[in-house]
């Protein structure tokens, strides 16, 4: 463990609120630092294997469950546990209107009255033991509904990082957290959980300054950048609630999805609209202007919109084949439809991804400068739409990748994104004993080697995390109307950044904060 990674125990509690019912509260001010901040650790009251995994011991499958392979791979764990771990994993569940359940429940009444029908016709039939074990599911059909929702709406993947820090290492399955799953999503959390190698504990860590009384969240699906509509979506659809979270119930528009301003061709206006849709089943439009309040006309809307699904598909048909490429070489096949790829605004969430295909494409051919550009396009676009402050594992490796690309050009700006990938990882995981941050830690020691030729076996771990803690982050803020870069920095509206004065007094006005400066 590195000195300055502190555990801050004690420092929660679980309040009841009207929104989103029980939630995790610090009792504290919490301060992560330049090295992190552990808030708590928890063990998973159950774990249980993924089925097909050669670790799941479950045995074969009912006939009447075979539509649902892993719940009876639950239900077998769960039914392997004491009975105090059994009661305190079923008053987990909550009521819900939850149509899978209903569909299990009546799946499984059929099955019941058609066994008794079956056991009537031949009455002194012995069952065989497997056929009893299995049966324990029919016998508790409310119980293994609750089991089901517990799972789907709290249970959590437990897989560390390999230990090369270069992937996802092991997958122990998912776990059952009776503190941690109280936590809220946010689309911008103020904690990060991360699985401990044992493979069945969390570390629930915070990644922004946290006030006494503030509720601790966490990101539950990990797509930051997905729009709006897309999130909620999933969230609906894999946990069952509508996610109402800053980003998702945000006026302002969709963050993700920026469109120029429609008078740009004509005026010098730097505004963006936003889109408003909050379902996929919405209906999409642009919102006003962010800095010169104009409408866009239906035409620039549709026509916006349908640029913005042409492209969606085009860079949907360019993942196929550099997935069936298996090590990415089929990308050169689509050198033109990659180097023409070309977004709405280089702060949409289709931008990350057209960037990060040019980026793989470029590297692969040697075209190391183009593949680095493209590369810090890709991160000005994430932190354009994120902020700054929002850490996230996809932007370290971001990082580390561009500090990749940028050994064959600049060395010394290599350096500085591997430091940016290390100070990223350090907060969201803990440091040297992880090995994500270890892996980022030794590109950055080799690529300081081949500058100042320093003795790599010599220098402990913990030792060059002295000053790279305090390395600046050197991406341009957004402003918060525009996306450009940002010299201004809001004090009325925390974390709002603005490239200039009257976009400050624009945003403030809008959000109803701006006082009129006394004479
Ligand atoms: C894993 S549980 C969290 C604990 C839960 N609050 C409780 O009382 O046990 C997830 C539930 O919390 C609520 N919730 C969490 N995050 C939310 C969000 N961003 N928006 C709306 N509801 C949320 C929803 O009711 C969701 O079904």
């Amino acid at each position: 463990m590195i000195e300055s990674d502190r555990i801050c125990s004690a420092a929660v509690e679980m309040k009841q609120t009207e929104d989103h019912g029980m939630v995790l509260v610090s009792t504290k001010s919490l301060e992560p630092g330049p090295l992190g901040l552990i808030v708590f650790r928890e063990t998973a009251l159950l774990s249980i294997r993924t089925r097909g995994s050669s670790l799941d011991e479950s045995g074969p499958v009912p006939d009447y469950l075979a539509e649902g392979p892993q719940m009876w791979t639950d239900w077998w764990y769960f039914q392997q546990q004491p009975k105090d771990i059994r009661d305190r994993i079923l008053k987990m569940y909550q009521e819900t209107d939850c149509s899978q359940a209903d569909a299990i429940r009546q799946h499984l009444n059929e099955t019941v009255e058609k066994k008794q029908g079956q056991h009537r016709e031949c009455e002194g039939t012995k069952l065989d033991e497997d056929d009893s074990r299995r049966d324990d599911v029919l016998q508790n059909i409310e119980d293994f509904i609750k089991l089901a929702m517990v799972i789907r709406f709290n249970g959590v993947e437990l897989c560390p990082p390999s230990d090369d820090g270069l992937g996802p290492g092991t997958d122990y399955g998912f776990g059952l957290f009776e503190v941690a799953c109280k936590m809220s999503h946010s689309c911008r959390p103020n904690c990060a959980w991360m699985t401990e190698p044992d493979g069945a504990s969390k570390q629930i860590r915070a990644i922004t300054k946290i006030q006494a009384g503030e509720e601790l969240t966490v990101d539950y699906i990990g797509q930051p950048l997905s729009p709006t509509h897309e999130r909620r979506e999933e969230l609906l659809h894999s946990k069952g609630f509508l996610c109402n979270c800053v980003r998702c119930s945000n006026i302002l528009g969709d963050d993700t999805r920026r469109f120029p301003c429609m008078c740009q061709s004509t005026t010098t206006c730097q505004g963006v609209h936003l889109v408003h849709q909050q379902l996929a089943s919405s209906i999409p439009r642009l919102l006003p202007c962010s800095v010169c309040n104009n409408l866009a006309t239906d035409d620039y809307t549709e026509r916006m919109l349908e640029e913005e699904s042409r492209l969606q598909k085009v860079i949907e048909e360019i993942k196929l084949v550099a997935d069936e490429g298996g090590n990415g070489y089929q990308l050169q096949s689509m050198t033109k439809q990659i180097e023409e790829l070309n977004p709405p605004h280089s702060c949409h969430s289709l931008a990350e991804k057209c960037y990060q295909l040019q980026s793989d494409y470029y590297n692969q051919v040697g075209e190391y400068k183009l593949a680095a550009e493209a590369c810090y396009k890709q991160i000005g676009c994430r932190v354009g739409i994120l902020g700054e402050g929002h850490l996230c594992q996809g932007t370290a490796f971001c990082n580390e990748r561009l500090g990749d690309v940028l050994q064959y050009v600049n060395v010394e700006e290599a350096e500085e994104a591997y430091k940016r990938s290390v100070r990223e990882l350090l907060v969201m995981r803990g440091g040297a004993p992880d090995p994500y941050s270890k892996c980022a830690l030794s590109k950055l020691l080799n690529v300081q080697s081949t500058r100042i030729r320093i003795e790599l076996d010599h220098l402990p771990h913990d030792r060059c995390l002295k000053g790279i803690a305090d390395a600046p982050y050197s991406a341009p803020y957004p402003c918060v109307v525009c996306g450009n870069g940002c010299t201004v920095l809001g004090e009325k509206l925390e974390g709002a950044r603005y490239c200039c004065e009257e976009h400050q007094q624009m945003h403030l006005s809008m959000v109803g904060r701006w006082e009129t400066p006394q004479a």
